[in-house]
């Protein structure tokens, strides 16, 4: 514990102990540089914590539970019973574990770590408060700093989260009991991966969307395929409608809608979840005091060494803007210990791959079609439905396709997209092939195991070439 004002100095500072900060702070340390961390909360930020980790393991449990009630045409009969008080401590048991982990392969490569929340002084020291009241404060002078202070959930204005009625993210996560009937605004990533959950747990979920579709940003095909499987489950959706206000009932809430023609609709839930985006996380850091400005969003503008307006600060990870992914904030978390270090290094945006954790999952990386077109390319397009592929109807799934975007004329692979069963494992060849210039013929001639989700992989290659075998 820290009592007084103590200064002590470092020469790299990472703020904020997420995917970003923990990865920049253990880089930092390895490439020689004396590296403090200071964290407020827990380590491993919002994915660990509160995002990805835990939402990932309850879409795990809630498949066991309507994968086994589904198996009827394999022949197999159960009708398991859910124990959510059970499946949370379950999940907590894998946060904390890989908590833990993080804070041990910090301290393991001689990272500093500091508990309490910085704030800018100048653009050379920080104040760290500890803890509560008594647990005193400390100066950090750096030479260099990473700021990854992530980001919060925006809320819609009336329905401030009260963790009873009105839920963030990080509450739905944190539930003992299925709710009875869940109501979702916004069907965007967390809204889709949570309204799934909570329908295969047994909730009658219903989602109100402001857009006329789930997943804004994704192509028709690949959001038809997910909403419609969603759909199957008993998720009702209302598109082009915004949340509005809402009360307490005797049974839990009534939440108005309203649609753009001011049509209002009203829709009794036990809890809302509301899901409408993420706001970066500046307002712990002072930053007046060193005049740094975000842009209308409240991004740190970076360049593409992570480097902020002041030649001594970085930001990384959700705070320096979208994709608020965190694999992007890991990597943006290299590059910026590696550029504070002084070795070359810069941050390629071109392969940035994205997965949803629907059912069934999507996921992709580098250029949809429209956008191969944009950037002046003449695209081609191979494409392989997932009911071709032997392995998919092994497992019982049929629905999706695997999708390559290449430049017609050099067959250069462009970009990718999947939906499908294990969409999310199976980019990585093509981010792969796309950061190592493959072409059409690289995908193509290299044998794939058989049988398995990767052939459809490998036939999608082939057909952009007009040489599938599986496919017409
Ligand atoms: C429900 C949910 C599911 C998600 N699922 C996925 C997924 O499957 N895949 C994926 O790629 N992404 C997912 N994300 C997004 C992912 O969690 C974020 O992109 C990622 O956590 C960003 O990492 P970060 O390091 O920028 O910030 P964070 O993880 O938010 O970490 C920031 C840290 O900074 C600390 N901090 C803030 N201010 C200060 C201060 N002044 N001093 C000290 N410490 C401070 C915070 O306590 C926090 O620990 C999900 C998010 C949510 C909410
Ligand atoms: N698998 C993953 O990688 C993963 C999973 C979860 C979250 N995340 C990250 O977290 C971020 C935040 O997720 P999110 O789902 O909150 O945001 P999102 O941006 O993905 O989706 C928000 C949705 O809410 C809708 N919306 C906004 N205001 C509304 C209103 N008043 N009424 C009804 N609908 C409204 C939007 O049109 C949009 O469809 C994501 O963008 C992503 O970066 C990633």
């Amino acid at each position: 514990m820290v009592v007084g004002d103590v200064t002590t100095g470092t020469e790299l500072l990472v703020i904020g102990g997420g995917p970003g900060g923990y990865v920049a702070a253990i880089r930092g340390a390895q490439l020689g540089l004396d590296t403090t961390l200071v964290e407020r909360d827990a380590y491993g930020g919002t994915c660990l914590n509160h995002g990805c980790i835990p939402s990932k393991a309850l879409i795990s449990a809630s498949d066991v539970a309507h994968d086994a009630r589904q198996a009827e045409s394999m022949g197999v009969f159960a009708d398991p019973a859910v124990d959510m008080a059970g499946m949370t401590e379950w999940k907590d048991g894998v946060v904390t574990r890989l908590t833990r982990g993080v804070e041990s392969l910090c301290k393991n490569a001689g990272v500093n770590l500091v508990e309490g929340t910085a704030e800018f002084v100048d653009d050379g020291t920080v104040r760290v408060a500890h803890g509560g009241e008594g647990q005193g404060s400390e100066s950090l002078s750096f030479e260099h700093a990473i700021v990854a202070t992530g980001s919060r959930p925006m809320a819609v204005p009336g329905f401030e989260f009260d963790g009873e009625h009105i839920l963030s993210s990080k509450d739905a996560l944190a539930l003992e009991s299925v709710p009875e009937k869940l109501l979702v605004v916004g069907a965007g990533y967390i809204g889709m991966e949570l309204s799934t959950v909570f329908a295969k747990l047994g909730a009658e979920v219903t989602v109100v969307e402001m857009l006329d579709d789930v997943l804004p940003g994704y192509e028709d095909d690949i959001a038809t395929v997910v909403r419609d499987r969603a759909e199957e489950l008993g998720i009702d959706f209302n598109f082009g409608e915004a949340a509005d206000n809402w009360e307490e009932t005797d049974e839990g809430i009534r939440v108005q809608t309203v649609d753009e023609d001011e049509v209002v609709t009203e829709y009794n839930a036990e809890k809302c979840l509301v899901a409408v985006g993420r706001e970066p996380v500046t307002d712990t850091l002072a930053l007046d005091n060193i005049d740094l400005q975000t842009d209308e969003n409240g991004v740190i503008p970076t360049d593409d060494q992570c480097r902020t307006a002041f030649e001594s600060v970085f930001a990384v990870g959700d705070v320096a803007g979208e994709p608020m992914l965190a694999h992007k904030a890991m990597a943006e978390g290299e590059v910026a210990a590696r550029a504070a270090a002084g070795e070359p290094a810069a941050f390629d945006h071109q392969a940035i791959p994205a997965a949803v954790f629907t059912d069934p999952e999507i996921a992709t990386v580098g250029m949809t079609e429209s956008e191969a077109e944009a950037a002046g390319f003449e695209p081609v397009i191979g494409q392989m439905p997932v009911r071709a592929n032997g392995r998919a109807l092994t497992v019982n799934e049929k629905e999706g396709f695997v999708r390559v975007v290449a430049d017609a004329d050099e067959e250069f692979l462009l970009g990718a997209q999947i939906v499908g069963p294990e969409a999310s494992e199976l980019i990585a060849e093509l981010g792969l092939g796309i950061e190592m210039g493959a072409r059409l013929e690289d995908i193509a001639g290299t044998i794939h195991t058989h049988p398995t989700l990767s052939e459809a992989v490998h036939e999608a290659a082939a057909a952009a070439r007009g040489e599938a075998v599986h496919t017409r």
